[in-house]
Order: structure tokens, then C-alpha cells, then sequence
């Protein structure tokens, strides 16, 4: 039978993967930091303030200070490709692609700012992505980044008639692939350290205390991921939690009390690791490698060595690869 002429072309369908991550602003600059807390800060899911005594506080005060001191700090980290963030997300992704081979189409997505997830997603839509596999790449589940995300993806599968089949990656903090890579990229760059640390600093991002007494996991995540790596590690380690911002009780010990505190307690050699991040960013780059390094050596410290994330690297691409695999089953071998 004939196709009607008003009768549309589907191209031919695929798998799709979409790898997402929190969100940078586009350039070092206080205009573009300002819209990207915006969007960041307006997220009901990251302030849990309501609305209307919220946006006074944010449009008037940190909206009006933050953007400008923030763009200094992004200056020290950003790079000739861009952001850290968006440049090893989209390794990260481009890698992926290579891995998976054309049957898998893999794209990269931002939360916050670009490129934004409701936009690859209708780019995978258009490409033939019938079935897609959304990743949050956050090991430990928090409902400020991974519930958060998830929300971008139904607010994008609300407005479509057709849509595709979904799956999201699941939390990953105590998969024997996400422990394995660490601790084979950790060992590697501990290392190459030319000096022996005493302590080994397992830095999570900081959420506030009342998200953990309202039963977000991310506490304990958090704590399962740092003892099942330091069971693998010969360095003693300490968890500790960063980033701390606004009034609010946040999870302690905060990272920075932490490592002020060491030398006072004869720990003059210390290295310290973000587990909780796929990706090297302004809070792993700036305040652990450049105001951590600072605060401790200032407090009486005096060997400091911060190490990098999984980033795109072997360990941490082969760890992206099984779990991706993993979850593809029966769609893709
Ligand atoms: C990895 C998990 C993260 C959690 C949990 C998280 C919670 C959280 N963050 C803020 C406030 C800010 N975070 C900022 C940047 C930022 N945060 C994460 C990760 C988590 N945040 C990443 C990967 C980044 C990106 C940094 C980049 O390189 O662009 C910022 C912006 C920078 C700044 O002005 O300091 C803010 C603000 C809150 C309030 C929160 C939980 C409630
Ligand atoms: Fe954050
Ligand atoms: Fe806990």
C-alpha cells in the first residue's frame, strides 16, 4: 500500500545513550555564571526553601555577589577548549561512542546551562534513538543531582506524543566496577606521588544535614563508596564532605575544617580524591587543588597532592563501559 504524500520519514531506528553532568556556565564571565546559578539555584531539588521566600534571597543578595567572585574562581581553572567539566564530559562521551560502536548513538547533556538535556534529546530522538539509556554520572544518588536530572527527562517525555522506551542508570556507589577503577587510577597516581601521604582525603560534595534526617542516601552512599575503596587501599583514609554553602548545617567533617585541622595532629602529608565526581571541575580543580592546597599548608602542613578524577582515562572508560553495557542488555549486546 502507498504512504500518503503527508505521511512522514522516520530514519532508521537506534539505541541511544546520554550521558549527563551537572552543569558549567558557558564562559568565565560574571554574565554567564549569573544565568547559570540562576537556572542552578532556582532548582527546587538543590534549594528545598520555598519558592517565595527563596527567589527574594536569590535574585536580591547571591545573585547580585556570587556570579562575580565565582567567574574569578572559574577563570583559574578554565581551559583553551572550555570548561573542565563540559570538555571531559564530552571525551567522556566521544570515547563511549567509540567503545559502543554506530548500533549505539552516545551523547553528553548538562543539567545547567549547555548543552542542555531536553535539546540531546531531541537531538537522539531525531537521529532514530527509539530506546535510550539516560546516565546521570553520579556514583552516589542524591535527589539534588540524580533525582534532579531525572526530572529534566520526564518534564521532556511529558510534551512528546511519540516517545521513546527509558532507562536510567542506577546509582553506582557500591558496584564492584566503580570501586575497581578507583582504586586502580588512585594506586596509579599515589604512585607516581614523590611522597609517601599520611592520610588519604576521600572529599565528597556537601549537601545539608536535613536532606540526610529526611532520607536522601546520599550520606550513606557516600560513606559505602569510601569504605568499600579504602578496604582496597594501603593509605589510611578520611571522608569528608565539601563545597559547603549557605547557613545551613551541612554533613560534616567539612573538608576544609579537615585539612586545617591535620597538621595540629602531626599529619603534614596528605593527598585528597573526589570519589563522588565523574569529572574534574571548579570543585575539585580550585577549592581542593588550589584553596585546599592553601588552607593546609597555611595551617602547618607541608606535602600536598591532589588527584585527579576518572575523568576520560582507561579505568575510569572501561568502568563506563561495563556499566553502560550492563544496562543495554537485551537492547544491544
Ligand atoms: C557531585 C555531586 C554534587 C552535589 C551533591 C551537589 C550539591 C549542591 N551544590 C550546590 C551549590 C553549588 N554547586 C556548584 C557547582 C558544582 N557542584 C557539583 C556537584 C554537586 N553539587 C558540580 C559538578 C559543580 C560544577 C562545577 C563546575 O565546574 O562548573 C556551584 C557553582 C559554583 C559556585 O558558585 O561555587 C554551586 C553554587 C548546592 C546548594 C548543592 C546541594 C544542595
Ligand atoms: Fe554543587
Ligand atoms: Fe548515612
Amino acid at each position: 500500500m502507498e504512504k500518503p504524500a503527508s505521511h512522514p520519514t522516520f530514519p532508521r531506528e537506534r539505541v541511544g545513550v546520554l550521558l549527563t553532568n551537572l552543569g558549567t556556565p558557558d564562559a568565565p564571565e560574571t554574565g554567564s555564571v549569573r544565568r547559570y546559578l540562576k537556572q542552578f539555584l532556582s532548582d527546587r531539588r538543590v534549594v528545598e526553601i520555598p519558592a517565595i521566600a527563596w527567589q527574594p534571597i536569590l535574585r536580591t543578595i547571591i545573585l547580585n555577589t556570587r556570579p562575580k567572585k565565582s567567574a574569578e574562581a572559574y577563570r583559574e581553572v578554565w581551559t583553551d577548549e572550555g570548561s573542565p567539566l563540559a570538555v571531559i564530559a564530552r571525551k567522556q562521551a566521544e570515547k563511549l561512542q567509540e567503545r559502543l560502536g554506530d548500533d549505539v548513538l552516545v551523547d553528553w547533556a548538562m543539567r545547567y546551562g549547555n548543552p542542555s538535556i531536553p535539546d540531546r534529546l531531541d537531538h537522539l530522538w531525531q537521529a532514530g534513538a527509539r530506546k535510550i539509556l539516560v546516565a546521570p554520572l553520579y556514583p552516589q544518588y542524591c535527589a539534588a543531582t540524580t533525582a534532579s536530572s531525572l526530572d529534566a527527562l520526564s518534564d521532556w517525555l511529558d510534551k512528546k506524543r511519540w516517545g521513546p522506551a527509558i532507562r536510567t542508570l542506577p546509582p553506582y556507589f557500591d558496584d564492584a566496577a566503580y570501586i575497581a577503577a578507583l582504586e586502580k587510577d588512585l594506586k596509579r597516581q599515589l604512585d607516581a606521588l614523590d611522597f609517601t601521604p599520611e592520610r588519604l582525603v576521600l572529599s565528597f560534595h556537601g549537601m545539608p544535614q536535613r536532606t540526610l534526617e529526611q532520607g536522601d542516601p546520599y550520606h550513606c552512599h557516600c560513606q559505602k563508596s569510601a569504605r568499600l575503596l579504602s578496604e582496597k587501599l594501603d593509605v589510611p583514609t578520611d571522608v569528608a564532605f565539601q563545597s559547603r554553602f549557605g547557613p545551613a548545617q551541612w554533613l560534616t567533617p567539612a573538608t576544609d575544617d579537615l585539612l586545617k585541622a591535620y597538621p595540629d595532629e602531626g599529619v603534614k602529608k596528605v593527598a585528597i580524591a573526589a570519589p563522588g565526581f565523574s569529572a574534574d571541575c571548579l570543585e575539585t580543580i580550585e577549592e581542593l587543588g588550589i584553596r585546599g592546597e592553601e588552607e593546609f599548608l597555611e595551617a602547618g602542613g607541608e606535602q600536598f597532592a591532589r588527584l585527579d578524577c576518572l575523568n576520560d582515562g582507561q579505568a575510569g572508560m572501561d568502568m563506563l563501559e561495563e556499566l553502560v553495557r550492563r544496562e543495554l542488555a537485551g537492547w544491544f549486546m
